[in-house]
């Protein structure tokens, strides 16, 4: 079932056109995230998918519904994580969650809640008091408390550290929910999502899955192994394949066998520095 669909949507601010063209779909219980260089338009999307903003062209549903006309049974169904929330200063976090709670009728009980983000020490103390890693983590607590079927996350871990954003990827990966995120962090797009988009200037000029999209791109998987005392490397576009055969031609006597895939830092590089060169053309 797809989740969220966009269409041929096209955004503009004033004279400048931001979004050209972009089409893409989620399926239930995918993640998919959204990447780009700065102002490549991935906000202004997930605005126009929150409801926050209407396209200037183009089709838009999430969970069968135009966002721009979403009533409050369609808002209890999704879940939205902005780039800073600054409201709600004075209120303990406890007492915070629990209160956003009763708006939905299946909420994520505050205790549990807390837990999950790791803000259980910090449940009675006011959200202005709070670092900007725990504000974060708050964040991301609002985002969830209603068990939302699709999530939006905008640049969820900026500013988190090691660990809060190890916990963070476990709370996402753990969730039973349809997930579209943006990061300029490629190892939690690689670690988190099951299929990538990248949005160049407004136009999408990737999606598939990181290995798909590594092997389309960059191209080959380099394979290493040891035999015989020897060291050997082969580059090769289906590593499965020819890991196949090689165990055929050697079996037991292959060791140390490695498969290094193109990372999606290597990939997204190709890309967006592809796409620079011919707008310069
Ligand atoms: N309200 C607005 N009025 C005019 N231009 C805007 C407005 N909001 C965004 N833009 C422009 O639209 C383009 C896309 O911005 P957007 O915030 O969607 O990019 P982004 O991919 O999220 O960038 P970043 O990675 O820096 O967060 C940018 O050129 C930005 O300057």
């Amino acid at each position: 079932m797809t989740v969220i669909e966009v269409d041929g949507v096209r955004m503009r601010y004033g004279a400048a056109e931001v979004l050209h063209d972009v089409t893409f779909r989620v399926d239930a219980g995918e993640t998919l995230a959204v990447l780009g260089p700065n102002g490549a338009g991935k906000t202004t999307t997930i605005e126009i998918l929150e409801g926050f903003r209407r396209p200037s062209a183009g089709r838009v549903t999430v969970l069968g519904t135009d966002p721009a006309h979403g009533d409050d049974a369609w808002r209890a169904r999704v879940g939205i994580v902005l780039q800073s929330w600054r409201d709600h200063g004075k209120w303990r976090v406890g007492e915070l969650l629990g209160h956003l709670a009763e708006y939905y009728p299946r909420p994520w009980p505050a205790p549990e809640l807390l837990a999950a983000v790791g803000l259980t020490g910090q449940a009675g103390q006011k959200v202005r008091t709070l670092s900007g890693g725990q504000r974060r983590r708050l964040d991301v607590a609002i985002g969830v408390v209603g068990r939302p079927d699709v999530l939006f996350l905008d640049e969820p871990t900026a500013g988190f550290d090691p660990v809060a954003r190890r916990e963070f990827h476990d709370l996402v990966t753990g969730l039973d929910t349809t997930v579209l995120l943006t990061t300029h962090d490629l190892d939690e797009a690689e670690r988190l999502a099951d299929r990538i988009v990248i949005l160049d200037r407004g136009r999408v000029v990737a999606d598939g899955t990181p290995a798909a999209l590594a092997r389309e791109i960059v191209g080959a998987d380099e394979v290493r192994w040891r035999r015989e005392g020897r060291r050997f490397t082969e580059s090769t576009p289906d590593s499965t394949g020819f890991v196949r055969e090689l165990f055929a031609a050697h079996g037991t006597a292959i060791a140390e066998l490695e498969v290094h895939r193109a990372s999606l830092e290597q990939t997204y590089l190709a890309l967006v520095r592809h796409a620079e060169t011919e707008v310069a053309r």
